[in-house]
C-alpha cells in the first residue's frame, strides 16, 4: 500500500487545488471524491433514483463541466445524505486510496470514514465569505451568470447540510492538521501542506 493523503474541508476552501498540486508534486494519483456525489446528483436531476445511480456510476459520468454547476452541487449534497448512496461509493474510494503508487483523495469524510488510517490528514478551511468569493469568481470566469449573494447562501446551505447529516458528517478527523486558507495564497497553502507531508514521509 502506498502513501495516502486525506484532504477534507467545506465547499471552495481550496482542497481540490491543493490536492491536484500535491498529486503532481509527489507523483501520486488524485481522486476528487466530490465528483462521485456530483455525478449521482446530476443523475437525480435527470430523473434517476439516487441509490440506483450510485450503483451504476461509470468513468464517463465523472467528466465534464456539467458537474460544475451550483444546481448540481446542491443536488450532490442532497444525495450525499443517503447512507446507501455513500455505501455504494465506498469500495471504489478505498481501493483508490490503496494504490501502490500513492494517492491523494479530497472530499468531506476521507480522514474520518474512507481512510481513517491515512498517512497525512489535512482539513482545509476558509471563511464562508472568502469561499463564496472564490467560487463566485470561478463560476463567472466559466461564463455563468450568478451573483455573489446567491453563491454565499448556497455555500452556507451546503455547509449546514454536510455538517448536520447523521452519516459521515463533515468534520475534521482528530489527527487532522487544519489549514485556514482565508488569508493565504494558493502557494502558501500548498507549502503548508507539503511541510506536513514531508514531516511524515
Ligand atoms: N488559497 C487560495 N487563494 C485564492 N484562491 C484560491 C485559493 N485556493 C483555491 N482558490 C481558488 O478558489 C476556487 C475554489 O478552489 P477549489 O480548490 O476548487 O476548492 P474546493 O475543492 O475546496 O471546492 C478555485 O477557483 C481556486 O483557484
Ligand atoms: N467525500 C465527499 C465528497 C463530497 N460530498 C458531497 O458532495 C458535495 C459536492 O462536493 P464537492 O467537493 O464537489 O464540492 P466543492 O467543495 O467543490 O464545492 C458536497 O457538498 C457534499 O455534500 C460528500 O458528502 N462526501
Amino acid at each position: 500500500m502506498g502513501f495516502t493523503i486525506a484532504i477534507d474541508g467545506p465547499a471552495a476552501s481550496g482542497k481540490g487545488t491543493i490536492s491536484r498540486q500535491l498529486a503532481e508534486f509527489y507523483g501520486y494519483a488524485h481522486l476528487d471524491t466530490g465528483l462521485l456525489y456530483r455525478a449521482v446528483g446530476k443523475k437525480m436531476l435527470d430523473g434517476v433514483e439516487p441509490i440506483e445511480a450510485a450503483h451504476s456510476l461509470r468513468a464517463e459520468d465523472l467528466d465534464g463541466d456539467a458537474l460544475r454547476t451550483p444546481a448540481v452541487a446542491q443536488a450532490a449534497s442532497k444525495v450525499a445524505v443517503i447512507p446507501e448512496v455513500r455505501q455504494a461509493l465506498l469500495d471504489f474510494q478505498r481501493a483508490f486510496a490503496r494504490r501502490s503508487g500513492g494517492a491523494v483523495l479530497d472530499g468531506r469524510d476521507i480522514g474520518t470514514v474512507i481512510c481513517p488510517d491515512a498517512d497525512v490528514k489535512l482539513f482545509v478551511t476558509a471563511s464562508p465569505e472568502v469561499r463564496a468569493g472564490r467560487r463566485h469568481a470561478e463560476l463567472v470566469e466559466r461564463g455563468m451568470d450568478v451573483d455573489y449573494d446567491t453563491v454565499l447562501s448556497d455555500v452556507r446551505e451546503r455547509d449546514a447540510r454536510d455538517m448536520g447529516r447523521a452519516d459521515a458528517p463533515l468534520r475534521p478527523a482528530e489527527d487532522a492538521l487544519q489549514i485556514d486558507t482565508s488569508e493565504m495564497t494558493i502557494e502558501d497553502a500548498v507549502s503548508a501542506a507539503r511541510a506536513a507531508i514531508d514531516a511524515k514521509r
